[in-house]
């Protein structure tokens, strides 16, 4: 039986390399198929061994996860992200041979898994130094999970000179090696310092941020802050995630390692996702805590659908989605009102927004438009970007941004980057943010982004 395999993989092999031109030394060659369970989580754990970066990825819906370990081809770009890396990600897919059955299925086959900067023009800091500007993976090897169906990817370079059979037999022990699993015992994490970064100038900011509203230049901004963890240990990441899973529901569970940092947070805001050419964003923005009792807390969904301030934070958002999005859309849709999004420790006003993508746009066209929207950097956008970066304490790096997955069949999707954290060791940085109006009280603000830090604070022991 795995004679008659290898015989086959062989035989791709061969083609794939007898397609390489004389002008090429190099191809990607990419097969994937079909695997008896094996969770992303278990295969994110697994992975340690190897010394890779990773990364992981489950939707709000919990109907896709993606695992991926180290990256065949990393894609990184400075300036014009949007537009250098769907360059290299179009030219990527145009030399690559792919044997993907399952194409059908999304995330399987070639992707590219990656993010980005909240703003490349604020100058960086120490912090993020291992994160660029926008870095996107496309993995060695790679598990996908969609609807209880398990699909594994490897990705590996092909030369013109190379033998099909030696090919083949590295694939199968790459394959063997990546599936040899241990069992990990868990850690008991604890947090031995805890210091909130600049709490009393960050309330003065947002109190400046208000000043400058009021005389009418801009109407809202985004303010975040940060939140710094010391740790008895090293971070045990699979473990924060296993918890992620478990207590953030409607929320995107991200991880994303780079130089052995780590990138990770449970976001519940959806930029856009992309299926063929259907598009799906979402407006969420406007926050209340959720209630200790049921009636409690329905009370309170009530109040935060009828509060004046969360509904103008919202309607900026709504209003800048719908005009990004009509850029590039047809048939763009939305509810008139806001419903309630609960989640474990807050809850949000939420407007979804659907549309059709039309001809000659990509996704990345799609993000360019989108980020940042006023849920993240305010209304309108330069001038709240021009205060962000002028007042605001936090380097943000890849905080607030997009951060996602494009697969090689027109399937996508990206989340907002918040709820998140970046790990260092036994170190790490909480952020949050909220969106700031010429009415904001600054005690009630730091407040909003205490509660938002708290999924991350409570998997990380606090
Ligand atoms: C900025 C954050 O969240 C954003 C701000 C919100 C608000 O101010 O009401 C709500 C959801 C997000 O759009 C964050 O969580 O860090
Ligand atoms: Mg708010």
């Amino acid at each position: 039986m795995i004679d008659i395999k290898m015989k086959k993989l062989e035989g791709q092999i061969d083609a794939a390399i007898k397609s390489i031109r004389s002008d090429e030394s190099v191809k990607l060659f990419s097969i994937t198929k079909r695997i008896n369970k094996k969770t992303p989580l278990q295969v994110f754990e697994g992975a340690k061994r190897f010394g890779k970066d990773r990364f992981y990825w489950m939707n709000a819906e919990r109907t896709l996860t993606i695992t991926g370990v180290g990256a065949t081809i990393t894609i990184e770009a400075e300036k014009d992200r949007y537009h250098q890396t769907e360059t290299v990600w179009k030219q990527i897919l145009n030399e690559a041979w792919i044997e993907n059955e399952y194409s059908s299925i999304p995330a399987t086959g070639v992707v590219a898994f990656g993010g980005m900067e909240f703003d490349p023009l604020k100058p960086k800091t120490e912090l993020w130094k291992k994160f660029k500007t926008s870095q996107f993976y496309i993995p060695e090897m790679m598990v996908t999970e969609f609807m209880s169906d398990y699909f594994f990817t490897i990705n590996i370079f092909i030369h013109k000179e190379d033998c099909p059979a030696d090919i083949a037999d590295k694939i199968y022990e790459q394959e063997k090696a990546f599936f040899f699993s241990e069992s990990f015992t868990p850690e008991h994490i604890e947090i031995i310092q805890k210091e909130e970064i600049e709490p009393i100038k960050w309330k003065q900011t947002v109190d400046d941020a208000t000043e400058v509203m009021k005389k009418k230049k801009v109407e809202k901004i985004v303010l975040a802050r940060e939140l710094r963890l010391r740790f008895n240990q090293e971070v045990n990441i699979p473990q924060v995630l296993k918890k992620l899973n478990d207590t953030q529901s409607n929320s995107y569970i991200f991880a994303f390692e780079s130089g052995g940092d780590c990138f990770i947070g449970a976001t519940p805001e959806r930029l856009v996702k992309l299926e063929k050419n259907n598009l799906l964003s979402t407006c969420l923005a406007g926050t209340a805590p959720r209630g200790k009792t049921e009636e409690e807390d329905k009370q309170i969904g009530y109040e935060l659908l009828h509060d004046k301030k969360n509904r103008e934070e919202h309607e900026f958002v709504v209003k800048m989605i719908k005009d990004a999005l009509l850029k590039t859309c047809t048939d763009v849709e939305m509810p008139k009102e806001p419903v309630l999004h609960p989640l474990k420790n807050l809850q949000h006003l939420y407007t979804p927004v659907t549309g059709v993508l039309s001809k000659g746009f990509s996704i990345f066209d799609v993000v360019k438009n989108l980020h940042p929207t006023p849920a993240l950097g305010g209304t309108p956008t330069e001038e709240s970007l021009a205060f962000i970066r002028e007042h605001e304490l936090l380097d943000r790096g890849w905080y607030g941004a997009p951060i996602g997955w494009v697969d090689s069949n027109d399937n996508g999707e990206f989340a907002v980057a918040i709820r998140s954290g970046l790990i260092q060791g036994d170190s790490a940085s909480l952020f949050a943010g909220c969106g700031v109006l010429a009415d904001s009280d600054p005690e009630m603000e730091f407040e909003e982004t205490r509660i938002k830090m708290l999924p991350m604070l409570n998997v990380l022991g606090g």
